[in-house]
């Protein structure tokens, strides 16, 4: 049995860093386990230019300990009002790495989203001219379709249409959810289509977010699916898919935000997010497939070089804090309070 494992310095493609204090407490955790992440910019006011992704990345470069190699990657929030010409010079001069597409009013800080693909058309064309992905929170918003559906139902009424329109285009499948979602990624192995797995949504199902009672802190955007999506969409990332890649989705939310009448949605998983994956893969008897996942597919899919230097794993009892950060006013970490398999040797 294997019990020490020494993969390559991931990467985490889906990080929310937030900003202020919760950026200063949250970034350090990110940076000890990655070399690179990919930031979302569903800040309030969303990051929608150069300069305040500038700005944004300058924040979080101060927010860590002097020393540490971390690679912030910025994104740029997509509205309708987005100017191709800011995109085009934000990619060229190497600040936005990316192009984020919320749908309006999908999930946390999207309501300045964009309300239908027509609006971005000259962005998507601008972007397929340059090679820059284009990041996709894919659920649809249409109140008429369940919940649960919303996902699958993006991959038929936008996203499909929208390849077709931009040929060229690259796009990542963001934190996928369903046997859909991965089959489309399966099906589209070329380099074209990306997507992002979550730990939570290899570990849990739908039944978490009610196991006894209501449970805010299995509750995050695409909702936890029925046990055969969560099946189908680990099968493909332990199965060694190379588009597919580690993106944590780490969005840590104060525990007064989650614990509410109309409690906010996402998962804080940063403390611990290799140990998390790395237990995924033992339990599938697929480790020899975890630096695939963390380390190679996605830098491969973005044109990034690999990172330099190593991260080690070893097979040791690892207790998820029960929360983080003093006080009342803190964070609740995925499965606080349990014991993981993994943990990552400093
Ligand atoms: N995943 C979530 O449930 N929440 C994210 C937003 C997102 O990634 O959709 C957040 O910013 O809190
Ligand atoms: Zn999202
Ligand atoms: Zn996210």
């Amino acid at each position: 049995m294997l019990d020490r494992l020494t993969i390559r310095r991931p990467d985490d493609w889906h990080v929310h860093l937030r900003d202020g204090a919760m950026l200063k407490a949250v970034a350090p955790p990110t940076a000890r386990q990655f070399g690179r992440a990919i930031v979302m910019p569903n800040l309030s006011p969303p990051v929608t230019d150069v300069a305040a992704a500038e700005a944004y990345r300058a924040r979080i470069l101060a927010a860590l300990p002097a020393g540490v190699n971390f690679v912030p990657l910025m994104t740029c929030y997509l509205t309708d009002a987005t100017d191709p010409a800011e995109v085009r010079r934000g990619f060229e001069s190497g600040v936005f790495t990316a192009c984020k597409l919320y749908p309006a009013h999908a999930t946390t800080n999207s309501a300045h989203g964009v309300t239908s693909i027509a609006h971005i058309a000259p962005v998507l064309e601008a972007m397929q001219a340059i090679g820059m992905p284009l990041l996709v929170h894919g659920e649809v918003t249409d109140p008429a379709v369940d919940i649960f559906d919303r996902e699958a139902v993006f991959i038929d009424r936008v996203l499909t249409p929208m390849l077709a329109d931009f040929p060229a285009l690259k796009v990542v499948m963001e934190h996928i959810t369903t046997a859909e979602a991965a089959a489309f990624a399966l099906d589209n192995p070329g380099g074209r289509i990306g997507a992002t797995v979550t730990p939570q949504h290899l570990v849990i199902n739908r039944n978490a977010i009610f196991a006894g009672g209501l449970r805010p802190h299995a509750y995050c955007l695409p909702v936890a699916k029925r046990e055969a999506h969560r099946v189908a969409v680990r099968a493909a990332v332990t199965g060694g898919a190379r588009n597919i890649f580690l993106g944590t989705d780490t969005a840590p939310h104060m525990v007064e935000a989650k614990l509410s009448a109309c409690g906010c949605a996402g998962i804080f998983s940063a403390l611990t997010a290799l140990e998390l994956y790395a237990e995924v893969f033992d339990q599938d008897d697929a480790l020899d497939r975890f630096e695939g996942f963390a380390s190679e597919n996605g830098a491969r899919f973005y044109g990034l070089p690999l990172n330099e230097g190593t991260v080690t794993l070893e097979r040791a009892p690892l207790d998820v804090p029960e929360q983080f950060g003093a006080g009342e006013s803190h964070v609740v970490p995925f499965r606080a309070g349990e014991t993981l398999a993994w943990r990552m040797v400093d």
